[in-house]
């Protein structure tokens, strides 16, 4: 089993639904991420995500666009990200970490390389945001033979039957984006997702992650009454981005706690 499946598993025998924060590596400066990490960890971050930084990241709103661009400042590309998730895992075995992001920078260093030097730093999954799931067969294979879990996002638009292509190609969990738009965008609308959540369910047994549009502990636990793992993203960046170094840690553990009880009350 993957570190994604078994900590699902232990989730699922718990009754409990995984809280997966994101962030930019990189953001708000380089010589956080690792210690932000820990901090998610400590207060209730079951897996996650840690996004490449882009400079072309499309499907991102203003709050996660300007995280990229912090990070970018200080050059934090592939390689850096990677380095952080081997620093990570010195401390952290158990933790999953899912790596997001955009084709281009996997692209410039072909997929076998990609899967050897993510597997070399012990990441667990990977979501490429703009990867057409029709055409990344090879890809796809590539994460498997080393037991990394490719996540895909199903989206309101996605046509049953391409959900049935998408969902025999995925392993680990699939990410239900919960509303059209970008990251960062307004409050989803739990009755919809409940719905689109429960017609995937019978298109496949993996565990339905759902985000977008999930900034605070009503919307969490909400969400977290209907889905396997609760994605938070911009909201967790806008307090990263309000902070300073003094009190950054301080702020993430305060959210990160709002944001457990509620998923936990669920
Ligand atoms: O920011 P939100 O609305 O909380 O949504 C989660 C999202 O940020 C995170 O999963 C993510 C960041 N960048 C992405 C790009 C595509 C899909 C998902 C993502």
């Amino acid at each position: 089993m993957s570190r994604i499946q078994t900590t699902f598993a232990t989730l699922k025998q718990q009754g409990k639904t995984a809280l997966i924060p994101y962030i930019t590596a990189g953001d708000p400066h380089p010589k956080h991420t690792v210690n932000l990490m820990h901090t998610l960890v400590k207060n209730g971050a079951d897996m996650i995500e840690l996004g490449v930084p882009f400079s072309d990241p499309m499907a991102d709103g203003p709050v996660i666009q300007r995280a990229s661009e912090r990070a970018l400042v200080h050059k934090v590309g592939l390689t850096a990200v990677l380095d952080m998730v081997k620093e990570f895992r010195q401390t952290n075995q158990t933790t999953p970490i899912i790596l997001m992001g955009y084709a281009n920078p996997i692209e410039a260093i072909g997929a076998t390389v990609f899967a050897d030097r993510a597997k070399a730093a012990d990441v667990d999954g990977v979501i490429t945001v703009d990867y057409p799931p029709e055409e990344c067969g090879d890809f796809v294979k590539e994460l498997r033979a080393r037991n990394i879990d490719p996540v895909f996002l199903l989206s309101p638009t996605t046509e049953p039957k391409r959900v049935e292509l998408i969902v025999n190609q995925a392993s680990g969990f699939v990410y239900y984006v919960s509303l059209k738009g970008v990251t960062g965008a307004a409050n989803l609308d739990i009755v919809e997702v409940s719905a689109r959540v429960a017609s995937i369910r019978e298109q496949t047994k993996l565990p339905v992650g759902v985000g977008f549009g999930i900034r605070d502990a009503a919307t969490a636990k909400a969400t977290a009454a209907i889905a396997d793992a609760v994605v938070v993203g911009s909201r967790m960046v806008q307090e990263i981005e309000a902070s300073n170094d003094d009190n950054l840690l301080g702020n993430v553990a305060a959210l990160m706690q709002e944001l457990k009880a509620a998923v936990d009350a669920a």
